[in-house]
């Protein structure tokens, strides 16, 4: 093929360069017609003419002069000021924040434009008084920018108030996010009716602790104010101007109160790895960086959910970001809040070796679950470390060596709201370690049969025991528990009773049914399945619709799974659920009611929802109104008060029920009363003393979204009913929960502390429904008692012997005798790690 020379007099420069390159491309292994389109776009290119738009001719041969001057010639291609120019300081400030930046260096000007045209190809310059060549019309430039930082903007989450901050000019954009968050907890957190209590003295003393700048473990049983207490810290922290992260340990408390994770403020992934890994991966990141070293004070709720793991990555990273060595979380001030009493840390899934990193995969299967016990040693699979190491993700924040009393203020929280005195006797005798006489006739009171829970559910309420009832005056079957320890049914037993509850279970109403507390999730999706299946009317299911914007290492979508609310809700008219809280509303107690039918979503509702989700949340809304377009019904539900769903004599006085739970707080938006077009045989539900009880109530529940917050942004949501099947809810689920009448059997298999934690789901020893279950099920692990009574008095590490390594030597030795390479190996845990404990599953 013949290549016509050019006419114009930059043509020998041109055809050398071009000749040149193709030489150089010759080079690589490419084909000989690959080599040739190459030239010819490279001569077409060398040969255009470039128009100026004052009409000075701009041209190639014209602009070669500059090479000359020996400085390099910056092609800013898609930049904010797209052209060519001759000072790098000058050529960044265009790029700095500009999403999908194009740009290169160039000796030649030519060079520079050709790389310009390539996108651009009718694009045309003008040069200035500083030889640079600016673009006359970027506006192609302009579109892809401004696409590109959408698709950059959604990546990075949804900045909350985005739309209605997007004026304040010179606003950093993370400045604008973090603002309007808070702006957004501060104005729930007032809203809460809580933040107006005055403070009690030792919510008071834990207060001043925290003002004075101390680190603070506040823990106390249920109804003890801690959640009042808090709300006091973050509002004085907003108006005090502080820095301060308010976190949840538990995934799915952070959900229900739209909190960011502690784990996922961490930016720590899965906490795998040694701790300079994970250190390292901090540091990449900037605004993770930013935000420990910027941090005055670290909040979290929920800390039994923390893992000693973790706790010592927050002591680790604090130390080395801030470069504080010496100081206790750097001198970053840690808020710790919460029952060691409630739910331990559980393991995702995975663990690491400190010393080598690698990672080990825990499966959930039987043989695996030894591995999971807290403080369990495994043996590194990694060939050329083969150390031992203990799992740490599943032991208490204060078994982590971090933990000192010298640093952190220990404050038990003692006095409690619970309306219910002798419930809140019950359970601080059990977390005290001991069980009185009078705890064991309390429980034993509670105890059934078979016989008991069939007959009593299906008519009426369970007789209220006296307060002194002792064995002479319990019903009968109650008598024959007080002679011994209950005996286990056997199987067949189980099974029918199984059956029989099912039966029944689903003819009950709200003023007799119980919620089955159990061990796992497993368990309650097992009774649920029953339960729903022995319904025989028609079926309704509700998908959840999930979006995660951007999927950082510690798994947005792994954080909506630990959520309150299931992918699949399958209802039933009939069917019995359970209506969630609402996140920052006046209803904070779930309620009970049972499925009366499914109606259209009105256009009235659909109109409110996108006024509420308009303003920078328009993703959101979509996402909501697709969702409802594709179910088309949505289910109605008939509600009882809380109070009236209580056993009879268990009127619950003092806050136990939350300020703003009455007999009138809101269940949802739109509230018929019952008799309505879509209620079910209202009158049967009519409670008993319309004096204290509004009456039962006809719900249309709305779909609600929960969010994944990271850094201020929102990054991903799940939106679905915020309903539940109340056949069973798992001990994991129901955290924070409480419940008119709960039952727990011993069907399950209750790990350690499990059982004790479950007595926290019920409103009223009347309200508990114990089924072949031992008094010694109910103690808690004996980790925390014995923490518990360290309380600011030892370091904890002093009072719990059995959860340390083996000393050095015998680690070595072990390692040498166990092969190297084996698969990971549990070192008999039961004599190592303590009392184990059986994770969440
Ligand atoms: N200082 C106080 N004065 C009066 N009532 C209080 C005070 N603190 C808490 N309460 C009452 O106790 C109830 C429970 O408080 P709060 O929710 O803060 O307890 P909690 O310990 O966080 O409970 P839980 O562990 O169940 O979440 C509140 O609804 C409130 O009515």
């Amino acid at each position: 093929m013949m290549l016509q020379q050019p006419e114009d007099p930059v043509g020998p420069y041109v055809w050398f360069t071009a000749l040149v390159n193709t030489f150089c491309l010759a080079r690589k292994p490419k084909s000989t017609l690959a080599l040739l389109g190459q030239l010819a776009l490279m001569l077409k290119r060398s040969t255009r003419d470039i128009q100026p738009s004052h009409g000075t001719k701009c041209t190639l041969s014209e602009s070669l002069a500059h090479t000359a001057e020996g400085r390099k010639y910056y092609a800013m291609r898609i930049s904010r000021n797209p052209g060519i120019y001759r000072s790098w300081s000058k050529a960044r400030s265009l790029i700095d924040g500009c999403a999908g930046a194009r740009y290169k260096s160039f000796s030649t000007v030519a060079e520079a434009m050709a790389f310009i045209l390539e996108q651009f190809p009718n694009a045309t310059f003008t040069k200035n008084v500083n030889g640079e060549y600016i673009m006359d019309d970027p506006s192609a430039v302009n579109e892809i920018v401004a696409a590109a930082s959408l698709k950059k903007d959604k990546l990075r989450g949804i900045v909350f108030g985005a739309l209605e901050d997007s004026d304040a000019a010179g606003v950093p954009y993370d400045s604008i996010a973090a603002a309007s968050r808070l702006r957004q907890l501060t104005a729930a957190w007032e809203a809460d009716p809580r933040s107006r209590l005055p403070l009690n003295p030792e919510q008071q003393q834990a207060f001043d602790a925290i003002v004075e700048g101390r680190n603070v473990c506040i823990t106390g049983m249920r109804a003890t104010g801690k959640q009042t207490l808090m709300l006091h810290v973050k509002l004085h922290f907003t108006r005090s101007h502080r820095v301060f992260a308010p976190t949840s340990a538990c995934a799915m408390r952070s959900l229900m109160r739209g909190l960011e994770s502690t784990q996922s403020w961490m930016g720590v992934g899965k906490a795998i790895g040694t701790k300079r890994q994970i250190l390292s991966k901090v540091r990449k990141n900037a605004a993770l960086r930013k935000a420990w070293i910027d941090t005055d004070a670290l909040l979290i709720e929920d800390v039994s959910r923390l893992s000693a793991q973790l706790f010592e990555l927050i002591d680790y990273i604090s130390r080395e970001l801030r470069k504080a060595p010496d100081r206790p979380f750097g001198g970053m001030q840690v808020v710790l809040c919460g029952d060691f009493y409630e739910l331990p840390p559980v393991l995702s899934g995975a663990i690491s070796c400190p010393d080598c990193g690698q990672s080990h995969r825990l499966g959930f299967e039987k043989e695996n679950m030894t591995a999971h016990q807290p403080g369990a040693i495994l043996e590194c699979i990694n060939e050329d470390c083969g150390k031992l190491f203990q799992n740490t993700w599943t032991m208490f924040a204060f078994e982590a060596p971090a933990w000192s009393t010298d640093e952190i203020i220990h404050i038990d929280l003692l006095r409690t709201y619970m309306g219910d005195t002798r419930l809140a006797t019950l359970i601080s005798e059990l977390r005290a370690g001991m069980t009185t006489d009078e705890t064991s006739k309390m429980l034993a009171s509670r105890a059934q049969t078979m016989d008991a829970v069939i007959t009593t559910e299906t008519s009426t309420e369970l007789p209220p025991p006296s307060p002194n009832a002792g064995p002479s005056n319990a019903p009968e079957e109650h008598q024959q528990q007080h002679q011994g320890p209950p005996q286990s049914p056997s199987p067949e037993q189980q099974q029918l009773f199984q059956q029989q509850l099912v039966g029944k279970t689903v003819q009950n109403t709200t003023a007799t049914f119980s919620v089955n507390i159990t061990p796992t999730e497993e368990d309650a999706s097992n009774i649920n399945m029953l339960c729903i299946s022995a319904l025989t009317t028609s079926m309704a299911v509700f998908e959840a619709s999930d979006t995660v914007i951007k999927s950082f290492d510690f798994s947005s979508r792994g954080q909506l799974r630990e959520g309150p609310v299931d992918e699949s809700l399958v209802l039933k008219r009939g069917a019995m659920v359970i209506l969630l809280p609402e996140r920052h509303g006046t209803q904070m107690r779930p309620r009970l009611g049972r499925i009366c039918g499914f109606v259209a979503p009105s256009p009235e509702m659909q109109a409110q929802i996108s006024a509420r989700l308009a303003r920078g949340l328009e993703a959101v809304r979509d996402a909501m109104l697709e969702w409802i377009s594709k179910h088309q019904l949505l289910p109605q539900v008939i509600l009882e008060p809380f109070e009236e769903q209580l056993a009879p004599g268990a009127a619950l006085a003092g806050g136990d029920l939350g300020s703003g739970a009455g007999p009138s707080g809101g269940a949802g938006p739109s509230i018929e009363s019952a008799g309505g077009p879509h209620s079910e045989n209202p009158t049967r539900l009519q409670p008993r003393s319309a004096a204290v009880c509004a009456p039962a109530t006809v719900v249309t529940i709305e779909p609600r979204t929960w969010t994944v917050t990271f850094k201020d942004r929102l990054v991903a949501w799940r939106i679905q009913l915020p309903l539940r099947l109340a056949y069973a809810v798992s001990l994991d689920k129901s955290a924070g929960l409480v419940f008119p009448r709960i039952r727990l059997t011993s069907a399950h298999r209750w790990g350690p502390g499990q059982a004790h934690a479950a007595l926290y789901r019920s409103a009223t020893v009347e309200g508990l429904h114990l089924y072949y279950m031992h008094d010694s099920s109910f103690e808690p692990t004996h980790q925390v008692v014995a923490f518990m009574a360290t309380c600011g008095m030892q370091p904890f590490s002093t009072a719990i012997t059995s959860r340390v390594l083996p000393d050095t030597d015998a680690n070595e030795q072990d390692s040498k005798g166990h092969g190297r390479g084996k698969s990971k190996k549990p070192v008999d845990p039961s004599s190592l790690a303590g009392t184990p404990r059986k994770g969440s599953g």
